[in-house]
């Protein structure tokens, strides 16, 4: 099975845990991107009336596509559940998320959400966090300055760029510093320092967050429970 067939496992087991009458989040990504297939599909077969928030655009445009009825997250209660890809997850079910540039939104989502579910192939599954890139969001006044702040403390910046060549631009018209780090020895103390950085909006580190991990693997799906309430 190539990596996209497992993402799409994860995904297809994920969508199960949806039920009529909830409100949920949907991320961004192409593991998510199979979850809004299928919950479009269980909308228009099981006629359950599901209410989504997306966190991204191309999230909310495919799923009002399917028929799902999509809000705001300012006129939704405390979501349900919220459902999302990830980078990396290691074995504290701490996370990296923000390869497709939407971590900013998709934090909010999952910090107003009861309960927060990842959909990953096993790929995603690390022993320590930082071989993916470490995404910030970061506003584009004096970012040069940010920039060499993060350089001078070894933390490996580098702008993220579109496919013309420029600074990719985020959702709220912020740029992307990625942090080339390879290995995060101490997760919770690189978060609290970003934190209190001005200009870095959010960074992609998640942590203390997931309840679930749905994992696609060659043999099937694996659903890791993180032991949060
Ligand atoms: O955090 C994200 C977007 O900001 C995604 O959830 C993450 O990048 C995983 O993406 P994919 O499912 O395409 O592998």
């Amino acid at each position: 099975m190539d990596q996209n067939q497992l993402k799409q496992q994860a995904a297809e087991a994920a969508v199960k845990f949806i039920e009529d009458g909830m409100v949920i989040g949907l991320g961004t990504g192409s593991t998510v991107f199979y979850l809004v297939d299928a919950l479009g599909r269980r909308v228009r077969d099981e006629h359950l009336q599901i209410t989504g928030v997306a966190t991204s655009s191309r999230t909310a445009k495919q799923a009002s596509a399917l028929g799902i009825k999509m809000i705001d997250l300012n006129d939704a209660p405390e979501l349900d559940l919220t459902i999302d890809g990830a980078d990396e997850v290691d074995r504290n079910f701490q996370g990296i998320k923000g390869g497709g540039a939407a971590h900013l939104l998709e934090k909010i989502v999952a910090l107003n959400s009861k309960r927060n579910i990842w959909i990953v192939d096993a790929s995603k599954l690390v022993a320590h966090l930082g071989a993916f890139p470490l995404p910030l969001e970061v506003i584009p006044f004096g970012v040069e300055h940010l920039y060499q702040r993060l350089a001078a403390r070894d933390l490996k910046p580098k702008f993220r760029l579109d496919e013309s060549g420029q600074r990719l631009l985020t959702h709220n018209k912020n740029y992307v510093i990625d942090l080339q780090l390879q290995q995060i020895d101490d997760p919770h103390a690189l978060a609290d320092w970003l934190d209190h950085q001005t200009g870095i909006v959010e960074h992609g580190l998640f942590l203390d967050l997931v309840n679930q991990v749905v994992v696609g693997r060659e043999d099937g799906v694996e659903i890791l429970d993180a032991g949060r309430d």
